[in-house]
């Protein structure tokens, strides 16, 4: 299996290659050549968990690792997720299903491929005797799950960056209280899309990035995305493998895309449709054709506040046929504010996408109606997808739509909602209570670049 950039300039790799790359060289996103059909789909249901990501992540690792290590990985990764089921689905009302990715040690889907891309980053890093330096950006979730799946992990320094005061304090204190040497939490000037754009600028200094062998942990990775289809695939096989309607809360689009590369995979996903909150550039992308950034307004759903929304470039990509200078070019402009998607373009990226977009109290009444109805306490980011499913469910289709973190992540939007806060699992009860570790950053390479050379094991 060959990974190639959308920007088409950087260096052709294997599976291992990509994940250790992170962003391409030429400032791209890896992507296979070709999407691999999984077949035997109709024996999946009643497998366990981990024997269906096998047969899923198989595929994209070529000769990167053996079976054995492959199976290794992920029997350690998923014993973590405290579920039997691992990503179980509960039916919300008659064809309205929830897929709960919250099971894991940090509360939040990115848990399922954080923990089984740092059990790979491990062996890959003990064959080849490398060091190397992860550097992420987070809205709260992927940073919580990648200090918790790398800390104390040999070879490897985590620099996380955090948007100051715009994270929830409990996605703050997992971040800032685990107390392995390796990992660092830096809390940033300005909103995600500082950090991450941050990140880009230490990724395309080249000789930065070979200096302290930076790697990369958001979903740019792609070992990241193909640990997200798994959970598609279990749904799918627990509904019968008959067409199935997925709504996704969206910030970064890693998630919903996922979803696309399973359909290409042979998954019968009839619509993929993109759920965003009062930040919704995507959901006008879609609509209007124009990708345009205004400013980001924080919301109760904290971990969806974003504008550049970085795997759109990979679902460009496709929409333009592989045209990576196309691609490249759109890229530019975005540095300038925005870009027009082109009508064939858009005609194709509208057959693989639909949107909604959820206000403030939109979100915050979604939570008490599910509440009233069910029981169920959502977290703000899945209530912002129950929303927009509940406009889109047809009869005869199950629509599943997937809870991508735990309400007690989001205490204080639960409790704007239905005037409770709702208790961290008990392998959390002491984190109030825990010394916080964090280092105050100005939104500045320069100043970031220094204290990673400072701070990193040498
Ligand atoms: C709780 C939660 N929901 C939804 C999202 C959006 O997912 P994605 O960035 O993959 O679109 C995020 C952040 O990524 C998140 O943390
Ligand atoms: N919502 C995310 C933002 C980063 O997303 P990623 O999937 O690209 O790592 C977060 O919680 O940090």
């Amino acid at each position: 299996m060959r990974y190639v950039s959308t920007r088409g300039k950087a260096p052709v790799l294997n599976f291992e290659g990509a994940m250790l790359s992170g962003l391409a060289r030429d400032g791209g996103l890896y992507l296979p050549e070709t999407i691999p059909t999984l077949s035997g789909l109709n024996d999946l249901d009643g497998l366990p968990y981990d024997e269906v990501a096998f047969r899923v992540i198989r595929p994209f690792t070529g000769d990167s690792f053996s079976d054995a290590e492959l199976r290794g990985a992920i029997d350690r990764a998923y014993a973590r997720i405290e579920h039997a089921a691992k990503a179980p689905l509960r039916q919300l009302a008659p064809g309205h299903h929830l897929l709960e990715l919250f099971h894991g040690p940090t509360l939040a889907f990115k848990d399922f491929a954080m923990q089984l891309i740092a059990q790979l980053f491990e062996i890959a890093l003990k064959r080849s005797g490398r060091r190397i330096t992860i550097v992420g950006a987070t809205s709260g979730d992927t940073g919580s799950a990648a200090i918790e799946a790398f800390k104390g992990i040999d070879n490897v320094d985590v620099f996380i960056m955090f948007p100051h005061g715009r994270v929830s304090e409990v996605q703050r204190r997992q971040m800032t209280t685990p107390t392995a040497e390796n990992v660092h939490a830096l809390s940033v000037t300005g909103h995600f899309d500082d950090c991450q754009a941050r990140l880009k600028d230490l990724f395309n200094d080249h000789a930065f990035r070979d200096a302290v062998g930076l790697a990369g942990v958001n979903s740019i990775n792609w070992a990241r995305i193909v640990a997200q289809i798994v959970y598609y695939v279990t749904a799918c096989a627990s509904l019968g493998m008959r067409p199935t309607d997925f709504t996704v809360p969206t910030g970064n689009f890693g998630d919903i895309f996922a979803g696309s590369v399973a359909r290409a995979m042979g998954l019968p996903i009839r619509r993929l449709i993109v759920a965003t909150n009062q930040n919704d550039i995507l959901h006008r992308a879609l609509t209007t054709g124009e990708y345009r950034m205004g400013t980001v307004e924080p919301s109760i759903s904290p971990s969806m506040d974003i504008q550049v929304s970085s795997n759109f470039e990979r679902a460009l990509y496709l929409a333009y046929g592989g045209d990576a200078p196309a691609v490249s070019q759109l890229m530019d402009e975005l540095r300038g504010g925005g870009f027009a998607i082109s009508q064939g373009a858009l005609q194709a990226l509208r057959e693989q996408y639909l949107s909604g977009r959820v206000s403030e109290e939109e979100t915050l009444a979604m939570i008490r109606t599910i509440r009233a109805e069910t029981g169920e306490i959502l977290c703000p980011h899945s209530a912002v997808g129950v929303a927009v499913a509940r406009r889109h469910i047809e009869p005869g289709v199950p629509m599943v739509t997937l809870a991508t973190a735990h309400p007690a992540k989001f205490p204080d939007a639960v409790e704007a909602a239905i005037g409770l806060r709702p208790a961290l699992p008990p392998h959390m009860a002491r984190l109030f209570d825990l010394p916080e570790r964090v280092t105050r950053v100005e939104n500045d390479v320069e100043a970031l670049k220094s204290l990673i050379l400072d701070r990193r094991t040498q």
